[in-house]
């Protein structure tokens, strides 16, 4: 059957996690290390910064065939042309985005609590986001440390091709890809990295052990 999320290793980017360098570089590198997917995450810029941002991001990842995801913001995901978006349970509702974005290629929704898999909401989207694995201080409003545990729990419930984010570095990737993840999303470990690209390489090389 066709793999409609092959995805193993996924960026989450904002400008402010790149310690003062270009985010298009810092993800550019991110890339060169073996990253597939990357998602724009700006919390704190104006709908047209983050469009300005996309776009940028857009033309670099276009060259090397990587697709873009567009945190929260549904006008930036549709004016950037994007491939996806990622929402949580706060944000547009992924039965409302499914509705008006026919263009949509890859939806991503958060999983804070169990009784969320049994919703529309979960079954419409591509890929669940398990958030977060771990504490980490990138996002602190969080509902539930999933753990490996909650990774197992929720992988014996759904079919779904599983994200596993929060604190995931190149030493826990092993574990984490064997509690049932289907791919790993990092923030800082790759962000604030000195070589981003070492940092990439090396959690794709754990995440291809582990899957090998
Ligand atoms: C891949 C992935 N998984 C989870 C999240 C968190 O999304 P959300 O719960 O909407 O929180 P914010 O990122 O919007 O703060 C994510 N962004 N990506
Ligand atoms: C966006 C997000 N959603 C759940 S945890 C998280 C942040 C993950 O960041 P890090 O990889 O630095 O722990
Ligand atoms: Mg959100």
């Amino acid at each position: 059957m066709l793999n409609l999320f092959p995805y193993r290793l996924y960026l989450v980017i904002s400008e402010a996690d790149c310690a003062g360098r270009d985010f298009v570089r810092v993800a550019e590198q991110a890339v060169l290390g073996g990253v597939d997917l990357v998602q724009l995450r700006e919390k704190h810029a104006t709908p047209d910064e983050f469009l300005r941002k996309a776009e940028r991001l857009q033309t670099m990842l276009q060259t090397y065939h990587v697709p873009l995801i567009i945190n929260d913001n549904l006008d930036v995901a549709v004016q950037a042309q994007a491939f996806g978006i990622h929402v949580g349970r706060s944000d547009c509702s992924p039965t409302h985005i499914r509705s008006v974005w026919k263009g949509c290629r890859s939806l991503g929704y958060s999983i804070e609590q169990l009784d969320q898999l049994e919703t529309q909401d979960a079954q419409c989207s591509d890929c669940l986001g398990i958030s977060p694995v771990f504490k980490t201080s990138t996002k602190t409003d969080t509902v539930t440390e999933w753990g490996l545990d909650g990774i197992r729990t929720i992988r014996h419930r759904t079919d779904k091709p599983l994200v596993a984010i929060g604190h995931i570095n190149a030493a826990n990737t092993g574990d984490v890809m064997r509690a049932g993840a289907d791919c790993l999303a990092v923030v800082s470990a790759i962000c604030q990295a000195p070589n981003p690209q070492q940092a990439a390489q090396e959690i794709r090389d754990q995440i291809d052990q582990a899957v090998r």
